[in-house]
Protein backbone atom coordinates (compact mmCIF):
# COMPACT_ATOMS: atom_id res chain seq x y z
CA UNK A 1 0.00 0.00 0.00
CA UNK A 2 2.64 2.07 0.76
CA UNK A 3 6.61 1.82 -1.22
CA UNK A 4 8.70 4.01 -1.08
CA UNK A 5 12.53 3.72 -2.30
CA UNK A 6 15.42 6.31 -2.03
CA UNK A 7 12.91 9.12 -1.02
CA UNK A 8 15.42 12.33 -0.22
CA UNK A 9 13.80 16.24 0.07
CA UNK A 10 16.42 19.02 0.11
CA UNK A 11 15.51 22.58 1.23
CA UNK A 12 18.05 24.55 0.02
CA UNK A 13 21.03 23.38 1.78
CA UNK A 14 19.19 21.86 4.35
CA UNK A 15 18.61 18.19 3.79
CA UNK A 16 15.47 17.27 5.85
CA UNK A 17 15.28 13.16 4.21
CA UNK A 18 18.53 11.78 3.12
CA UNK A 19 17.30 8.45 1.81
CA UNK A 20 13.85 6.64 2.93
CA UNK A 21 12.72 3.70 1.96
CA UNK A 22 10.27 1.89 3.30
CA UNK A 23 7.10 -0.11 3.10
CA UNK A 24 3.57 -0.51 4.68
CA UNK A 25 1.29 -3.35 3.57
CA UNK A 26 -2.49 -3.61 4.03
CA UNK A 27 -3.94 -4.36 7.72
CA UNK A 28 -0.13 -3.01 8.68
CA UNK A 29 0.75 -0.49 11.00
CA UNK A 30 3.94 0.77 10.90
CA UNK A 31 5.63 3.69 13.11
CA UNK A 32 8.28 5.77 12.34
CA UNK A 33 10.36 6.82 15.41
CA UNK A 34 13.02 9.47 16.07
CA UNK A 35 14.59 12.06 17.66
CA UNK A 36 13.09 15.71 16.61
CA UNK A 37 14.43 17.01 13.15
CA UNK A 38 15.03 13.54 12.16
CA UNK A 39 12.78 13.84 8.75
CA UNK A 40 9.20 12.26 9.91
CA UNK A 41 6.97 14.86 9.02
CA UNK A 42 8.81 15.84 6.00
CA UNK A 43 8.60 12.19 4.97
CA UNK A 44 4.60 11.84 5.53
CA UNK A 45 3.80 15.03 3.71
CA UNK A 46 6.43 13.55 0.70
CA UNK A 47 4.22 10.55 1.06
CA UNK A 48 0.50 12.13 1.35
CA UNK A 49 1.80 13.99 -2.39
CA UNK A 50 1.87 17.46 -0.34
CA UNK A 51 5.53 17.86 -0.74
CA UNK A 52 7.86 16.59 -4.18
CA UNK A 53 10.57 14.56 -3.29
CA UNK A 54 13.72 15.67 -4.38
CA UNK A 55 14.81 11.80 -5.60
CA UNK A 56 13.60 8.87 -5.23
CA UNK A 57 10.16 7.61 -5.73
CA UNK A 58 6.95 6.56 -3.96
CA UNK A 59 3.57 4.71 -4.93
CA UNK A 60 0.88 5.04 -2.23
CA UNK A 61 -2.49 2.96 -2.71
CA UNK A 62 -0.81 2.39 -6.35
CA UNK A 63 -0.43 5.69 -7.14
CA UNK A 64 3.21 7.69 -7.72
CA UNK A 65 3.03 10.68 -5.84
CA UNK A 66 5.15 12.36 -8.01
CA UNK A 67 2.66 11.84 -11.28
CA UNK A 68 -0.56 11.13 -9.44
CA UNK A 69 -0.65 13.35 -6.55
CA UNK A 70 -4.38 14.05 -6.90
CA UNK A 71 -5.23 10.36 -6.95
CA UNK A 72 -2.87 10.51 -3.61
CA UNK A 73 -4.60 12.67 -2.16
CA UNK A 74 -8.56 10.83 -2.53
CA UNK A 75 -6.74 7.69 -0.86
CA UNK A 76 -4.83 9.22 2.10
CA UNK A 77 -6.23 9.90 5.41
CA UNK A 78 -3.71 12.45 6.43
CA UNK A 79 -3.52 13.79 9.99
CA UNK A 80 -1.06 16.20 10.58
CA UNK A 81 0.29 17.40 13.94
CA UNK A 82 -0.64 21.00 13.19
CA UNK A 83 -4.08 20.31 11.72
CA UNK A 84 -5.51 22.97 9.28
CA UNK A 85 -8.71 23.43 10.49
CA UNK A 86 -11.62 26.12 9.75
CA UNK A 87 -12.23 27.79 13.28
CA UNK A 88 -15.50 29.50 12.44
CA UNK A 89 -17.01 26.35 11.07
CA UNK A 90 -18.86 24.06 14.21
CA UNK A 91 -16.99 20.57 14.56
CA UNK A 92 -20.11 19.37 12.67
CA UNK A 93 -20.17 21.71 9.66
CA UNK A 94 -16.20 20.49 9.66
CA UNK A 95 -16.96 17.08 8.73
CA UNK A 96 -19.86 17.68 6.97
CA UNK A 97 -17.85 19.72 4.27
CA UNK A 98 -14.88 17.38 4.20
CA UNK A 99 -17.72 14.21 3.90
CA UNK A 100 -18.82 16.32 1.04
CA UNK A 101 -15.47 16.37 -0.38
CA UNK A 102 -14.85 13.01 0.14
CA UNK A 103 -18.07 12.12 -1.51
CA UNK A 104 -19.36 10.50 1.88
CA UNK A 105 -22.94 10.20 2.08
CA UNK A 106 -24.64 11.57 4.75
CA UNK A 107 -26.41 8.42 6.19
CA UNK A 108 -22.78 7.17 5.61
CA UNK A 109 -21.15 10.05 7.21
CA UNK A 110 -23.69 9.62 10.52
CA UNK A 111 -22.90 5.73 10.64
CA UNK A 112 -18.92 6.54 10.88
CA UNK A 113 -19.60 9.26 13.21
CA UNK A 114 -21.66 7.03 15.64
CA UNK A 115 -19.10 4.84 16.18
CA UNK A 116 -16.75 7.12 17.80
CA UNK A 117 -18.30 10.33 18.58
CA UNK A 118 -19.36 9.14 22.47
CA UNK A 119 -16.02 7.46 22.88
CA UNK A 120 -13.59 10.51 21.97
CA UNK A 121 -16.33 12.58 24.16
CA UNK A 122 -17.00 14.78 21.14
CA UNK A 123 -20.55 14.89 20.89
CA UNK A 124 -21.30 17.68 22.90
CA UNK A 125 -18.85 20.09 21.22
CA UNK A 126 -20.04 19.43 17.96
CA UNK A 127 -22.23 22.25 17.28
CA UNK A 128 -19.86 24.47 18.50
CA UNK A 129 -17.25 26.64 16.66
CA UNK A 130 -13.63 24.64 16.73
CA UNK A 131 -12.73 28.09 17.78
CA UNK A 132 -13.75 27.45 21.05
CA UNK A 133 -11.94 23.89 20.83
CA UNK A 134 -9.21 22.80 23.40
CA UNK A 135 -6.00 21.18 21.85
CA UNK A 136 -7.16 17.70 22.09
CA UNK A 137 -10.69 18.32 20.54
CA UNK A 138 -8.95 19.89 17.62
CA UNK A 139 -6.55 16.65 17.36
CA UNK A 140 -9.66 14.46 17.16
CA UNK A 141 -11.47 16.36 15.46
CA UNK A 142 -9.10 16.14 13.05
CA UNK A 143 -8.57 12.14 13.32
CA UNK A 144 -12.43 12.00 12.81
CA UNK A 145 -11.83 14.00 9.04
CA UNK A 146 -9.02 12.18 8.47
CA UNK A 147 -11.30 8.76 9.15
CA UNK A 148 -14.50 10.04 7.80
CA UNK A 149 -13.28 7.92 3.80
CA UNK A 150 -11.88 5.31 5.38
CA UNK A 151 -8.72 5.44 2.62
CA UNK A 152 -7.01 2.63 2.13
CA UNK A 153 -3.95 4.67 3.51
CA UNK A 154 -3.79 6.28 6.72
CA UNK A 155 -0.84 8.70 7.38
CA UNK A 156 -1.07 9.75 10.83
CA UNK A 157 1.43 12.13 12.45
CA UNK A 158 1.77 12.25 16.81
CA UNK A 159 -2.10 11.77 16.38
CA UNK A 160 -2.72 11.15 20.07
CA UNK A 161 -0.26 14.04 21.30
CA UNK A 162 -2.65 16.52 22.93
CA UNK A 163 -4.97 14.11 23.99
CA UNK A 164 -6.42 13.26 27.52
CA UNK A 165 -4.89 9.38 28.49
CA UNK A 166 -8.59 8.12 27.74
CA UNK A 167 -9.22 9.61 24.63
CA UNK A 168 -5.88 8.85 23.45
CA UNK A 169 -6.72 5.01 24.43
CA UNK A 170 -9.93 4.96 22.37
CA UNK A 171 -7.83 6.98 19.24
CA UNK A 172 -5.79 3.95 19.55
CA UNK A 173 -8.45 1.22 19.43
CA UNK A 174 -9.67 3.29 16.16
CA UNK A 175 -6.15 3.08 14.62
CA UNK A 176 -5.72 -1.06 15.53
CA UNK A 177 -9.51 -1.26 13.95
CA UNK A 178 -8.49 0.56 10.97
CA UNK A 179 -5.69 -1.72 10.75
CA UNK A 180 -8.09 -4.91 11.09
CA UNK A 181 -9.85 -3.91 8.45
CA UNK A 182 -6.87 -3.66 6.24
CA UNK A 183 -6.09 -0.07 6.00
CA UNK A 184 -2.26 0.53 5.90
CA UNK A 185 -1.09 2.91 8.98
CA UNK A 186 2.15 4.84 8.53
CA UNK A 187 2.31 6.55 12.17
CA UNK A 188 4.46 8.50 13.41
CA UNK A 189 5.50 9.17 17.14
CA UNK A 190 7.25 10.31 20.13
CA UNK A 191 5.00 8.15 22.22
CA UNK A 192 6.91 4.36 22.72
CA UNK A 193 3.94 3.18 24.38
CA UNK A 194 1.82 3.81 21.62
CA UNK A 195 4.63 2.25 19.30
CA UNK A 196 4.53 -0.63 21.49
CA UNK A 197 0.76 -0.84 21.73
CA UNK A 198 0.11 -0.52 18.13
CA UNK A 199 2.77 -0.90 16.07
CA UNK A 200 3.58 -4.28 13.96
CA UNK A 201 6.57 -3.28 12.80
CA UNK A 202 8.58 0.24 13.93
CA UNK A 203 11.50 2.20 11.44
CA UNK A 204 13.78 4.30 13.40
CA UNK A 205 14.42 7.63 11.78
CA UNK A 206 17.68 9.71 12.49
CA UNK A 207 18.82 12.46 10.03
CA UNK A 208 16.93 11.69 7.36
CA UNK A 209 17.34 7.79 7.19
CA UNK A 210 16.16 4.55 8.38
CA UNK A 211 18.76 3.10 11.12
CA UNK A 212 16.86 -0.19 11.72
CA UNK A 213 13.43 -1.85 11.26
CA UNK A 214 11.62 -4.60 11.38
CA UNK A 215 9.38 -5.92 14.20
CA UNK A 216 9.30 -5.31 17.96
CA UNK A 217 10.46 -8.60 18.92
CA UNK A 218 13.28 -8.95 16.68
CA UNK A 219 14.49 -5.46 16.96
CA UNK A 220 14.56 -6.50 20.76
CA UNK A 221 16.40 -9.81 20.01
CA UNK A 222 18.70 -7.97 18.16
CA UNK A 223 19.72 -5.38 19.88
CA UNK A 224 18.97 -6.11 23.63
CA UNK A 225 20.59 -9.33 22.90
CA UNK A 226 18.05 -12.53 24.48
CA UNK A 227 15.12 -11.91 26.79
CA UNK A 228 16.16 -11.70 30.38
CA UNK A 229 14.01 -14.04 32.98
CA UNK A 230 13.61 -13.22 36.71
CA UNK A 231 12.99 -16.09 39.33
CA UNK A 232 11.97 -15.28 42.93
CA UNK A 233 12.54 -16.89 45.42
CA UNK A 234 11.26 -17.35 49.36
CA UNK A 235 14.64 -18.91 49.74
CA UNK A 236 18.07 -17.10 49.96
CA UNK A 237 19.16 -16.79 46.43
CA UNK A 238 22.98 -18.03 47.20
CA UNK A 239 21.21 -21.76 47.49
CA UNK A 240 19.67 -21.68 44.10
CA UNK A 241 22.76 -20.17 42.47
CA UNK A 242 24.30 -23.62 43.71
CA UNK A 243 21.76 -25.38 41.96
CA UNK A 244 21.26 -23.55 38.80
CA UNK A 245 21.82 -26.22 35.49
CA UNK A 246 25.62 -25.47 34.69
CA UNK A 247 26.20 -23.18 32.07
CA UNK A 248 23.13 -20.74 32.91
CA UNK A 249 23.94 -17.60 32.13
CA UNK A 250 22.94 -15.82 35.28
CA UNK A 251 23.25 -11.79 34.90
CA UNK A 252 22.58 -10.64 38.45
CA UNK A 253 21.14 -11.60 41.88
CA UNK A 254 19.91 -10.15 44.83
CA UNK A 255 18.15 -11.56 48.56
CA UNK A 256 15.85 -13.56 46.89
CA UNK A 257 15.85 -13.07 42.98
CA UNK A 258 18.46 -14.87 40.26
CA UNK A 259 17.93 -13.41 36.54
CA UNK A 260 19.34 -15.15 33.99
CA UNK A 261 19.72 -14.82 30.12
CA UNK A 262 18.98 -17.32 27.61
CA UNK A 263 17.62 -17.75 23.94
CA UNK A 264 16.09 -20.79 24.39
CA UNK A 265 13.63 -20.55 27.10
CA UNK A 266 11.80 -23.63 26.56
CA UNK A 267 14.60 -25.58 27.05
CA UNK A 268 16.22 -23.76 29.74
CA UNK A 269 13.40 -22.38 31.70
CA UNK A 270 12.03 -26.39 33.06
CA UNK A 271 15.70 -26.92 33.81
CA UNK A 272 16.00 -24.50 35.68
CA UNK A 273 12.86 -25.10 38.03
CA UNK A 274 13.39 -28.56 38.10
CA UNK A 275 16.85 -28.26 39.45
CA UNK A 276 15.13 -26.01 42.09
CA UNK A 277 12.34 -27.98 42.84
CA UNK A 278 14.25 -31.01 43.36
CA UNK A 279 16.01 -29.72 46.02
CA UNK A 280 12.69 -28.67 47.61
CA UNK A 281 13.81 -24.80 47.02
CA UNK A 282 10.83 -22.46 46.91
CA UNK A 283 10.21 -20.87 43.88
CA UNK A 284 7.49 -17.88 44.26
CA UNK A 285 7.76 -16.87 40.45
CA UNK A 286 9.52 -17.23 37.12
CA UNK A 287 8.63 -14.80 34.83
CA UNK A 288 10.20 -12.69 31.92
CA UNK A 289 11.49 -9.26 32.73
CA UNK A 290 10.06 -6.63 30.55
CA UNK A 291 11.67 -4.88 27.78
CA UNK A 292 10.36 -1.42 27.21
CA UNK A 293 10.46 -0.04 23.52
CA UNK A 294 12.60 3.02 25.19
CA UNK A 295 15.63 0.80 26.38
CA UNK A 296 15.98 -0.20 22.63
CA UNK A 297 14.96 3.20 21.19
CA UNK A 298 17.64 4.86 23.68
CA UNK A 299 20.16 1.67 22.39
CA UNK A 300 19.53 1.85 19.52
CA UNK A 301 19.94 6.21 19.07
CA UNK A 302 23.15 5.95 21.22
CA UNK A 303 24.43 3.32 19.15
CA UNK A 304 25.64 1.21 21.89
CA UNK A 305 26.36 -2.28 21.86
CA UNK A 306 24.21 -4.97 23.13
CA UNK A 307 25.57 -7.39 25.95
CA UNK A 308 27.58 -10.34 24.87
CA UNK A 309 27.72 -8.14 21.46
CA UNK A 310 27.58 -10.21 18.08
CA UNK A 311 29.60 -8.94 15.49
CA UNK A 312 26.53 -7.31 13.10
CA UNK A 313 25.79 -5.02 15.80
CA UNK A 314 29.05 -3.78 16.79
CA UNK A 315 29.42 -3.27 13.38
CA UNK A 316 26.09 -1.46 13.58
CA UNK A 317 27.74 0.66 16.24
CA UNK A 318 30.11 1.74 13.88
CA UNK A 319 28.23 3.04 11.01
CA UNK A 320 25.29 4.06 12.14
CA UNK A 321 24.70 5.67 15.89
CA UNK A 322 22.64 8.82 15.81
CA UNK A 323 24.84 10.21 18.58
CA UNK A 324 25.59 14.08 17.70
N1 LIG B 1 10.13 23.81 4.84
C1 LIG B 1 11.31 23.58 5.39
N2 LIG B 1 12.35 24.40 5.11
C2 LIG B 1 13.58 24.17 5.64
N3 LIG B 1 13.86 23.14 6.45
C3 LIG B 1 12.88 22.31 6.77
C4 LIG B 1 11.55 22.46 6.26
N4 LIG B 1 10.78 21.47 6.75
C5 LIG B 1 11.59 20.73 7.53
N5 LIG B 1 12.83 21.23 7.54
C6 LIG B 1 14.00 20.68 8.26
O1 LIG B 1 14.09 19.30 7.96
C7 LIG B 1 14.46 18.54 9.10
C8 LIG B 1 13.42 17.46 9.33
O2 LIG B 1 12.23 18.07 9.77
P1 LIG B 1 10.93 17.23 10.10
O3 LIG B 1 9.87 18.21 10.48
O4 LIG B 1 10.63 16.32 8.97
O5 LIG B 1 11.41 16.38 11.36
P2 LIG B 1 10.55 15.48 12.37
O6 LIG B 1 11.26 14.19 12.47
O7 LIG B 1 9.13 15.45 11.96
O8 LIG B 1 10.72 16.30 13.72
P3 LIG B 1 9.76 16.43 15.00
O9 LIG B 1 9.88 15.14 15.75
O10 LIG B 1 10.37 17.56 15.76
O11 LIG B 1 8.38 16.71 14.53
C9 LIG B 1 14.62 19.54 10.23
O12 LIG B 1 15.98 19.88 10.32
C10 LIG B 1 13.82 20.73 9.78
O13 LIG B 1 14.34 21.93 10.29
Amino acid sequence: MIQAEGLRKTFGNITAVEEVSLEVRPGEIVALLGPNGAGKTTTVRMLAALLRPTAGRALVAGYDVLRQPEEVHRRVGLLTELPGLYLRMTGYEYLAFFADLYEVPRPLLKQRLEAWLDRLELRGALHQRIATYSKGMRQKLALLRAFLPLPPVFLLDEPTSAMDPQSAQVAREMIRSLAQEGHAVLLCTHNLYEAEALAHRIAILCRGRILVEGTPQALRDRFLGPPVYELRLAAPAGQALELLPEGLAVVEWGDHWVRYRTSDPERENPRVLQALLAHGLPVVSLSEVPRPLEDLYLRILNGAAPPASPDPVAQFEGEHACRS
